[in-house]
């Protein structure tokens, strides 16, 4: 393809875990071509020299991050930084005509209170809020389509909106009575170094974090309230584990009919799905494993019920820093230009 034809597109915060999975998967991507990188500190450096097993491939300097610059040089921009600073730069860019994805979470969240309360960053561009679309294609699709602003999702909120939006969009769980277990990488907490991310920490242990207090709680309860159309309240508990990429999550609700099993669920969890390429619905008593996602756009999802109890366990994986970050992220650009929303995606992991 001539390149003239590509869209060019821009990553602040290349130098991160989130910029250089959107490196890779964009150079691979045949619709666009990558025209800035920038960053704070890592600003002057070669990308290949912060990432040398690029360098055969693909060598470009990143910029010190000035919105007048990137927008003559991107008409798409990933914004792939820490909350809190996202939002300074999307409105300037987005007036330039700049379509932008911002994988922090300054556009999670429609209500801004929530937003401020969660993350301690008071701001008043209400109107940039209204305008952005929360960027999970399964199921916000046709919105993320027309859309000039993405608020990607989460990784937490990702594997865990998968897993119960079935349950609470056809109203079958009693939505008090949700608990989500989550589990995941150490990659999700970026590259900067931070003491628990350690290996001689996190190796050969898991410990929950964040316990009846963790920032995913409003956003992934913001969601499933839209999803209900009532409001619902999530116990969420989240883990480190000591391997890097994946995370599984357990959700557990009680069902409002005690008469369904799981062959009523796995119907009605593969009608909804049906129409996502990413989403696989695992068959009676399979359950999903991290390792199968392992750099891909995946989400597998096991569905279970203990007649015990009349409990529900849905249990799903994702890759963090893929379905649950920068893949997802692509997968919605691939939706706003109205491309295959599978084109670019690596869709088979490697394995073991
Ligand atoms: N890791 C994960 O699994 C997931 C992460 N996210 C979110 O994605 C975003 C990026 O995360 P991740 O890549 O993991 O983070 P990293 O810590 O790996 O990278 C952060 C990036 O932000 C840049 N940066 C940091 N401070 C500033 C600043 N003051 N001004 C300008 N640039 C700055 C850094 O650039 P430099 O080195 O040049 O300073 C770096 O490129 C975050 O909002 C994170 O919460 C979302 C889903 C999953
Ligand atoms: C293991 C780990 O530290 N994970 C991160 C979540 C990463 C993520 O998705 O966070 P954002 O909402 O900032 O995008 C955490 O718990 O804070």
């Amino acid at each position: 393809m001539d390149t003239s034809e590509k869209i060019s597109v821009g990553i602040v915060g290349a130098s991160g875990y989130g910029g250089v999975q959107l490196v890779r998967l964009l150079l691979e991507h045949p619709q666009v071509e990558i025209t800035y990188l920038g960053g704070k500190e890592s600003a002057g450096k070669d990308f290949a020299e912060l990432y040398p097993h690029f360098s055969h491939r693909f060598q470009r300097t990143i910029e010190p991050i000035d919105p007048e610059t990137i927008a003559q040089q991107c008409q798409v921009v990933f914004l792939s930084l820490p909350h809190g600073l996202g939002y300074k730069i999307a409105p300037q860019l987005l007036a330039k005509g700049c379509k932008v994805l911002d994988l922090s979470a300054d556009y999670r969240f429609r209500d801004i209170s929530t937003y401020t309360a969660t993350y301690n960053v008071e701001r008043d561009d209400n109107d940039t809020v209204a305008s952005a679309v929360y960027g999970l294609p399964e199921l916000y699709r046709e919105s993320i389509k027309t859309a000039s602003l993405i608020g990607c999702p989460g990784c937490y909120p990702t594997a865990s909106l998968l897993a119960i939006a079935p349950l609470l969009k056809q109203g079958l769980i009693l939505p008090e009575t949700v608990i989500i277990d989550a589990k995941s990488g150490t990659s999700g907490g970026g590259r900067k170094s931070k003491v628990n991310l350690l290996l001689a920490e996190a190796d050969n242990s898991i410990s929950p974090y964040g316990v009846a207090g963790h920032r995913h709680t409003p956003e992934i309860e913001a969601i499933c309230t839209d999803l209900a159309g009532a409001e619902v309240k999530v116990q969420f508990t989240p883990h480190l584990l000591p391997m890097v990429r994946g995370m599984l999550t357990t959700v557990y609700a009680t069902l409002r009919d005690p008469g369904l099993v799981r062959d009523d669920l796995l119907t009605i969890y593969k009608a909804l799905y049906r129409s996502c390429p990413f989403v696989t619905i695992l068959p009676n008593g399979i359950y999903p494993q991290t390792k199968w996602t392992a750099g891909t756009n995946l989400c597998y999802i096991g569905v279970e019920v203990d007649p015990r109890t009349d409990r529900v366990i849905v249990m799903s994986v994702i890759d963090n820093l893929m379905k649950g970050q920068a893949s997802q992220a692509i997968q919605c650009l691939n939706l706003m230009f109205n491309w295959e929303e599978t084109l670019g995606l690596p869709q088979i992991t490697f394995y073991p």
